[in-house]
């Protein structure tokens, strides 16, 4: 094991792409201060609406099965209707597996307010016994799918910086600019350059 590996715990690999592009593009660079490994495990994820507690319970099963001394980071992504106060917040998965994306745009069509906000919630075990949380928050609206659907409920919100676009219609590296993924993973990685050049 490389002594500056860092285990990104997902099974998601749509978000694996997204946060390798936003994280570790120089990974390959034998002088980078991190080395991004993945391992596909479907954690458990607690009830409840506070994001940073879902993300840290998730965190500590990563920590307990990758091992003492090994810096591990998880993240939660929810979606979060002004409407619904919150909700479906980081139960958004469940809705977009079992309703699907036309019935969950139809929830919101009795009420005028369609505006959301998309929050990521970092947490990371850094192998010295002490989490830390990042969050990064992209308010916009929920619309009418447009764009491919290979991610999530990409199709379905339009951030208010996209001018008139939703995710899925955005470029990657324009998504990563302004999304809540982007934002969460660089308040991360800078706390991680940080520690590195300490
Ligand atoms: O293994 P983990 O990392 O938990 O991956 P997951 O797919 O279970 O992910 P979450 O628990 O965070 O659930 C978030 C849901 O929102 C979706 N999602 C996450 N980020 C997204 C983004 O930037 N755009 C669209 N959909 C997203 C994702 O596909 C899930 O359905
Ligand atoms: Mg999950």
């Amino acid at each position: 094991m490389a002594t500056n590996e860092i285990i990104f715990i997902t099974g998601n690999e749509n978000k694996l792409k997204e946060v390798q592009m936003i994280l570790a593009p120089d990974a390959s660079q034998t002088n980078a201060s991190f080395v991004l490994v993945n391992r596909a495990l479907d954690l458990d994820e607690v009830q409840g609406v506070d994001l940073e507690e879902i993300a840290l319970h998730k965190c500590k099963q990563a920590a307990a099965i990758v091992g003492p001394g090994r810096p591990v980071f998880v993240e939660d992504t929810a979606l979060c209707f002004d409407e619904f106060n919150g909700l479906p917040g980081a139960y958004i998965k469940w809705f977009v597996k079992s309703m699907g994306l036309a019935k969950i745009v139809k929830m919101l069509e009795p009420f005028e307010n369609k505006d959301a906000q998309a929050v990521t919630t970092i947490a990371y075990a850094d192998g010295e016994g002490t989490y830390h949380t990042f969050q990064g928050i992209t308010r916009g609206r929920i619309v009418d799918s447009r764009g491919p659907t290979t991610f999530g409920w990409d199709s379905i919100f339009e951030p208010l910086e996209a001018q008139g676009a939703t995710y899925a219609e955005m470029h990657k590296k324009a998504k990563n600019l302004i999304s809540q993924r982007g934002r969460a993973f660089a308040k991360f990685k800078q706390h991680l350059l940080d520690q590195a050049n300490r």
